[in-house]
């Protein structure tokens, strides 16, 4: 039985559907070095964002096939390891979206109107009114920084609230930011014109440290700063100096650079400072949701199915697997296929789809080939998440056509391997019922199904050769399923597919290839 480790706390119901195919271990309070130790028996790690799962972690995990975020920020996960491995990553991209929006503008208008200075005051026993008057934020300028899928719903809200709307993202259009209400502009002048800032943004070198000293001096001594994203994009000893020095007016920050939050200039600061540990995504139905969301995902891919948010297979999401599936298998059979008549060190990988086919996504039936053509060395480990990179190690250079103007079958894929021994191409489509077929070897038309054991030979078309391979074959007990030959023209070259049932002995290869006409003989296993 596969075995999950949890290692942040997560809502039961992910926990009840792990347990349906795996032994589920939950322990939250693991060290670093606990976990490198631990996670070698595991086959999958759920975490959120407590759980740091580094490069050690990640090499001492070699049963791992998959880590589940429960949450979006991907960025506690050493991704690109990930990868290299073959390990799916997935998150929850939606799970948390209404939460961490609802959490946004909970800390714009407790900011504002001072709420939690305001409950401290009175549970302290006092009785101050007038030192708490706050603002409006009705009529007042909101830019928000990141019009993502949070930074969307906070627009969405802060519209019916009355407030105009700003917004900076150099990633989406001004007719999606106009349609949600927002005047899409650059960051200086949300620096300058907006009374709130609030941040949606992920953390990567372009957004680190976006807010910092010389940002916050072009501010209004109003501006009231609000950070439920990501620590990092804001240089907190500069905000903290900013509000202390009424620079801006205040800020209110759920995340931060370092979490937990270590000894730091924000918890001194007096009034106008909100803090609260990362709790964007903590609502009962986002912990819910997340949870359910991973843990479907973990449980399908321990199962052999495919995950719907991997966020390190590119372009794969559920509805382009569901329409590509059959074109998937058919292009990884393809590449199998032509990597092993390629033989020596592929260099070159020509994909082209044709016909109807061009109107797909080509970079996962691209992925899918790849696969294939890696297949015979790297067997398993090689998959969806890391066959482009270890294609790219290896230094095979992969080119994409699109041909329209082919018209056999309903679309076919016609991989051209160009490698250290030459060059071979097979073509392949999928008929009605989506049965695969071979369509075409090295330019000679034929119509085989792919069968697990093939031989493929190509010779002179003469009288006698057909007859010499059966009975060499049958002489050493190699059953045939099918046979099928292909040529051009008469008594040229020629391509001969047998499906056997059996594999096919090293010594009976030798032997065919010394038949007279026999130009070259290949044993194919797919
Ligand atoms: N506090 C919390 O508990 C939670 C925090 N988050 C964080 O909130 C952030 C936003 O999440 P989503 O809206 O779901 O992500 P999203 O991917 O839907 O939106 C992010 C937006 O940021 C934009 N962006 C990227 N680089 C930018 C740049 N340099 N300048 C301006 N915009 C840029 C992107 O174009 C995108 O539209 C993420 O960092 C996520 O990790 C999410 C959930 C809960
Ligand atoms: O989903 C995210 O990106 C979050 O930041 C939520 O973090 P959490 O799962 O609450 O530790």
């Amino acid at each position: 039985m596969s075995k999950v480790l949890v290692s942040d706390s997560v809502d039961q119901a992910g926990i009840d559907i792990l347990s349906q195919v795996a032994q589920v271990d939950v322990n939250t309070k693991l060290s670093p070095e606990e976990l490198i130790k631990a996670i070698p028996e595991y086959d999958a790690l759920m975490v959120r964002s407590g759980t740091k799962v580094t490069q050690e972690v990640i090499e001492a995990g070699n049963q791992l096939k998959i880590i589940g975020r429960a949450g979006v920020g991907v960025d506690n996960i050493d991704v690109p390891t990930a990868t290299r491995r073959g390990i799916v990553v997935v998150n929850s991209p939606e799970g948390n979206t209404i939460a961490a929006a609802e959490h946004a503008l909970a800390m714009m208008l407790s900011l504002s109107r001072h709420i939690p200075d305001a409950n401290q005051s009175v549970k302290s026993g006092k009785w101050e009114r007038k030192q708490f008057i706050g603002s409006e934020v009705y009529k007042k300028t909101l830019g928000v920084v990141g019009l993502g899928k949070i930074g969307s719903h906070v627009a969405t809200v802060a519209r019916a609230m009355g407030m105009k709307l700003l917004a900076y993202d150099p990633f989406i259009s001004a007719e999606r930011a106009e349609q949600l209400g927002c005047r899409l502009v650059d960051l200086e002048m949300i620096f300058t014109e907006a009374d709130y800032i609030t941040l949606h943004i992920p953390r990567t070198p372009e957004t680190e440290n976006l807010i910092n000293a010389e940002s916050l001096a072009k501010m209004k001594p109003t501006t009231r700063i609000i950070n439920c994203s990501r620590g990092g994009v804001i240089d907190e000893d500069a905000i903290a100096e900013a509000v202390e020095n009424g620079t801006i007016g205040g800020a209110a920050l759920d995340v931060f650079a370092e979490e937990p939050l270590g000894e730091s200039k924000l918890r001194n600061v007096g009034a106008n400072m909100v803090l609260t540990p990362h709790l964007g995504a903590s609502t009962e139905e986002a912990q819910t949701n997340v949870a359910v969301d991973v843990a479907e995902q973990i449980r399908d891919v321990l199962l052999g199915l495919p995950a719907r948010s991997a966020v390190n297979i590119p372009g794969l999401n559920p509805d382009v697997l569901e329409k590509l599936r059959p074109f998937l298998q058919l292009a990884e059979t393809l590449g199998n296929l032509v990597g092993q008549l390629a033989g020596g060190r592929v260099e070159q990988l020509n994909v082209r789809l044709q016909g109807e086919l061009t109107d797909s996504q080509s970079q996962p039936i691209v992925v899918a080939a790849l696969k294939g053509l890696l297949s015979q060395a790297l067997r398993e480990r090689v998959n969806y998440v890391n066959a482009s990179i270890e294609a790219k190690e290896r230094g095979i250079r992969v080119i994409e056509t699109k041909d329209a103007s082919v018209h056999d079958y309903s679309g076919s894929l016609r991989l051209e391997a160009i490698g250290s021994l030459g060059e071979h191409s097979v073509t392949g489509a999928l008929l009605s019922d989506q049965e695969m077929r071979i369509t075409n070897v090295d330019g000679f038309p034929i119509n085989v199904p792919p069968n697990n054991y093939m031989l493929f030979t190509l010779h002179r078309d003469m009288p006698g050769i057909i007859g010499q391979i059966g009975s060499l074959l049958g002489n050493f007990n190699v059953n045939i399923a099918s046979m099928q030959v292909g040529r051009k023209i008469v008594r040229g070259d020629a391509v001969m597919v047998l499906s056997i049932d059996d594999p096919l002995p090293e010594d009976v290869l030798t032997e065919i290839t010394k038949i007279s006409g026999i130009r070259d003989a290949y044993t194919i296993k797919l």
